[in-house]
C-alpha cells in the first residue's frame, strides 16, 4: 500500500481516518484486476435492476450480494499483502494456503451472487 506521510501513528481525528479508509477502497478497485470485474459485475446488475423493475425485497438482496462480494476482495486484498509482507517473496506452504483459501472465499461468494443474480433477474428476462 502506498502512504505518502508514512504515518504509524493512530490517526488524529475523523476527517483523517476517513481520508486513509477512503484511500484504502481506492486502491482495491486500481489495483485489484479482479475487484474492476466485481465492480463492472455491480453496475451491470445495478442497471438490470432498474431496467427489469426488480421489487424492495429484491433490491436488498441484490445490494447484499454485491457488498458480500466487495468485502471478500478486500479481505482477500488483505490476506495476500500480509502473507507478502510475513514471506517476503519466498515459497512457504502456508503461504500459498493462506492465499487459495482466500481465493477460494472470494469465489464462493461471486458464486453466491451469481446464484441470487440468477434467481431474481431470469423469470423476468423469459418473461420479456
Ligand atoms: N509466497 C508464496 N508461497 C507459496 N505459494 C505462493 C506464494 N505466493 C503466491 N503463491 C501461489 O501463487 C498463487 C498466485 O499468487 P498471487 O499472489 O498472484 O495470488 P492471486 O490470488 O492470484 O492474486 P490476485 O487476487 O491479485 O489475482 C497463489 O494462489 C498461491 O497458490
Amino acid at each position: 500500500m502506498d502512504s505518502h506521510d508514512k504515518q504509524t501513528t493512530k490517526n488524529r481525528h475523523f476527517g483523517q481516518a476517513m481520508q486513509h479508509a477512503l484511500s484504502g477502497v481506492w486502491n482495491v478497485f486500481s489495483r485489484e484486476r479482479n475487484m474492476r470485474y466485481h465492480g463492472t459485475a455491480a453496475v451491470i446488475a445495478v442497471a438490470a435492476g432498474f431496467w427489469l423493475k426488480i421489487s424492495e425485497q429484491e433490491w436488498l438482496w441484490i445490494i447484499f450480494a454485491i457488498f458480500f462480494v466487495f468485502l471478500s476482495e478486500f479481505a482477500n486484498t488483505v490476506a495476500e499483502s500480509l502473507t507478502d509482507l510475513i514471506v517476503k517473496g519466498q515459497y512457504h506452504p502456508l503461504a500459498k494456503r493462506v492465499k487459495d483459501v482466500s481465493a477460494g472465499s472470494v469465489l464462493i461468494s461471486a458464486l453466491f451472487a451469481i446464484i441470487v443474480g440468477a434467481i431474481i433477474f431470469v423469470p423476468k428476462l423469459f418473461r420479456l
